[in-house]
């Protein structure tokens, strides 16, 4: 850990993985700030007189990647704002846009700890993101039809990310597809 800078561990992997579900437990153990790219994304759209609004919605519709200077600036306001020091980051950096401003933009104002990989097939993920669709989850993008959308994305750009940090030694890869408790085990493991 760096001594001054804050912290932050990017969590990753495809759309249902259960990054959100275990992010959650990981602010009860470790106390860090969870920040989901996609609900400040969602957030942002729905609120009155955004002037991104109609923008965002249609890259969650499309299962594409929202500029970054928009979802970097909503991230730096909510890290500012909070006034922490530790940061799980949920669901960026997704493309190389998400990378390069990230690091253009807070590069060298935080240290990235580690990436935290859930690691899942695609057909667990897409059967979870149906099911919490069937349940109400009122998410634009939880049907079939962008569920294969937000596959295509991560597959085709958001794995090269995964690719970049794994070179420089800093993935931690999980089994997504245990059960919620079996996979806190391990993400326990990885965070000690
Ligand atoms: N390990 C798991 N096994 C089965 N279902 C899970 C697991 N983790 C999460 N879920 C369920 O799958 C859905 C997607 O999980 P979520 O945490 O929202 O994923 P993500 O944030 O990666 O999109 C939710 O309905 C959640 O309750
Ligand atoms: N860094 C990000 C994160 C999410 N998003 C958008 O938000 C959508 C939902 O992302 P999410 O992280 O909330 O959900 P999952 O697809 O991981 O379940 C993505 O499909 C993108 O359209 C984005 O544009 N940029």
């Amino acid at each position: 850990m760096s001594a001054e800078l804050p912290n932050v561990v990017f969590v990753l992997g495809g759309p249902g993985a259960g990054k959100g579900t275990q992010c959650a437990k990981i602010v009860e153990k470790f106390q860090y700030v969870h920040l989901s790219a996609g609900d400040l994304l969602r957030e942002e759209r729905n609120t009155e007189g955004s002037a991104y609004g109609e923008l965002i919605e249609s890259h969650i519709r499309n299962g594409t990647i929202v500029p970054v200077e928009i979802t970097c600036s909503l991230l730096a306001t909510a890290m500012k704002k909070s006034g922490n020091n530790k940061f799980l980051i949920d669901g960026f950096p997704r493309n190389k846009d998400n990378l390069d401003g990230w690091q253009k933009e807070m590069g060298d104002k935080t240290n990235v700890q580690f990436v935290l990989f859930f690691d899942c097939s695609q057909e667990a993920c897409m059967e979870r993101c149906l099911q919490r669709g069937a349940a109400g989850s009122g998410r634009s993008d939880d049907n079939e039809e962008s569920l294969k959308k937000r596959f295509q994305t991560y597959v085709k750009d958001t794995m090269a990310i995964i690719e970049h940090y794994d070179a420089l030694g800093l993935v931690r890869k999980i089994d997504a597809s245990q059960s919620p408790d079996q996979v806190f085990e391990d993400v326990t493991k990885a965070f000690e």
